[in-house]
């Protein structure tokens, strides 16, 4: 098993916004990496994002009716960026390629190249 990163920035708390953004997070997950089976995804929001749940997005667009899902809030410090959509995904994979679009680009600046 495999754990592989990704996150996504918004920039309105709004549900087709959201949803443009976790499918295009998922989407490129999928295609930056070889995954054989997904076993559970993890998804965190800051605390500003209140206006859809992205689990519920990836569960009704995607084949993940038998996997584990679950959506927590991002723990806050004092220099958090908000508006951030993280995913942790447990699978069997060839890959574990992590994933930072936009915004949350500058969490992770060690992953550029
Ligand atoms: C830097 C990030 O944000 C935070 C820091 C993390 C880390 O240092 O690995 C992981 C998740 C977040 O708590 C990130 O999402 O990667």
């Amino acid at each position: 098993m495999i754990a592989i990163r990704g996150a996504t920035s918004i920039e309105k708390n709004e549900s087709k916004h959201i949803k443009e953004k976790t499918i295009e997070l998922y989407d490129k997950i999928m295609k930056e990496n070889d995954i054989k089976k997904i076993l559970s995804i993890i998804v965190s929001v800051t605390s500003d994002i209140t206006e859809i749940n992205p689990v519920t997005i990836i569960r009704e667009n995607f084949k993940l009716k038998k996997v584990a899902l679950l959506c927590v809030q991002e723990a806050q410090f004092k220099n958090s960026k908000n508006g951030i959509i993280r995913f942790l995904i447990h699978c069997e994979s060839n890959t574990n390629n992590f994933v930072f679009l936009h915004d949350a680009r500058e969490l992770r600046p060690d992953l550029e190249e």
